[in-house]
């Protein structure tokens, strides 16, 4: 099967210091990616080359068999930044509206859509207040709810629920996984243990490089660790190699 991003021999230099050396990388269609890494290992610069925000200095990024950066593909995906890229003046419904639009979406559409994507991250009651009165969280929260406004089949987030609390993170967990079920393709960087846990498929990166890929209990049992903390301070923290 086609996978639905596929990176290789990626090497990038920021300046005349590389940051990425040499990673291959192939996410399945319909599979809970993760990548999970040490703050500066890379998970963020690997995920904007997947985007087509950042051209890597060596190797080739496809995202369904199309060579990246494609316009067509922009379509396909939905990507939720570290930093919140909304309008503070607006209400959250209208951001929503808004990204919305710029995927063509027709008014019943986005109308339906906005109601499941403001419920599904809990902000309904909030819809009407201007952005500049949220909360960090509920920024964090919005900007999922836009990335998912289009219902891309693949959805690329970057450490999606970093100031969002227990209760909420289970249930955009739940939601992740609903999406799954349906045949869409998430990859999320995390630095959450029992986040990482939950993907099906767990890449490890320490300073650039790929240390490990596999699914969660083979990472496990090939340490013959109980944890996938244990498995993260092997490959990322701790006993360098
Ligand atoms: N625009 C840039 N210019 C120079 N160096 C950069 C730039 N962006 C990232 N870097 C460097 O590249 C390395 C990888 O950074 P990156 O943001 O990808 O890490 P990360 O794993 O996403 O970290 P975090 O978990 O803290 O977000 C770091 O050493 C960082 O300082």
């Amino acid at each position: 099967m086609e996978a639905a991003v596929e990176m290789k021999g990626i090497s990038h230099w920021f300046g005349k210091v590389q940051v990425i050396h040499d990673v291959d990388l192939s996410v399945e269609k319909g599979e809970i990616f993760g990548l999970l890494g040490p703050s500066g290992s890379g998970k963020t610069t690997l995920v904007k080359m997947m985007t087509g925000l950042l051209r890597p200095s060596k190797g080739v990024v496809q995202l369904n068999g199309e060579k990246m950066p494609s316009l067509k593909q922009l379509r396909q995906f939905g990507f939720m930044a570290q930093s919140d890229a909304l309008y503070s003046e607006l209400t959250g419904r209208e951001n929503l509206d808004f990204f919305a639009s710029l995927y063509g979406m027709s008014r019943k559409d986005r109308h339906l859509r906005m109601n499941h994507v403001l419920d599904m991250v809990d902000l309904t009651a909030y819809a009407s207040r201007p952005v500049n009165t949220y909360s960090g969280g509920m920024k964090r929260r919005l900007s999922l709810a836009a990335s998912l406004i289009h219902e891309p089949e693949l959805i690329i987030l970057d450490e999606p629920t970093v100031g969002i609390d227990p209760v909420l993170r289970q249930s955009i967990w739940s939601e992740l996984n609903r999406l799954r079920n349906h045949g869409v393709t998430i990859i999320v960087t995390t630095h959450v243990m029992d986040e990482a846990e939950k993907c099906g498929h767990l890449a490890l990166l320490r300073d650039g490089r790929m240390m490990a890929e596999d699914i969660p209990s083979q990472l496990k049992s090939k340490l013959g660790v109980s944890s996938i903390e244990e498995v993260f301070l092997h490959y990322g923290g701790g006993a360098r190699a």
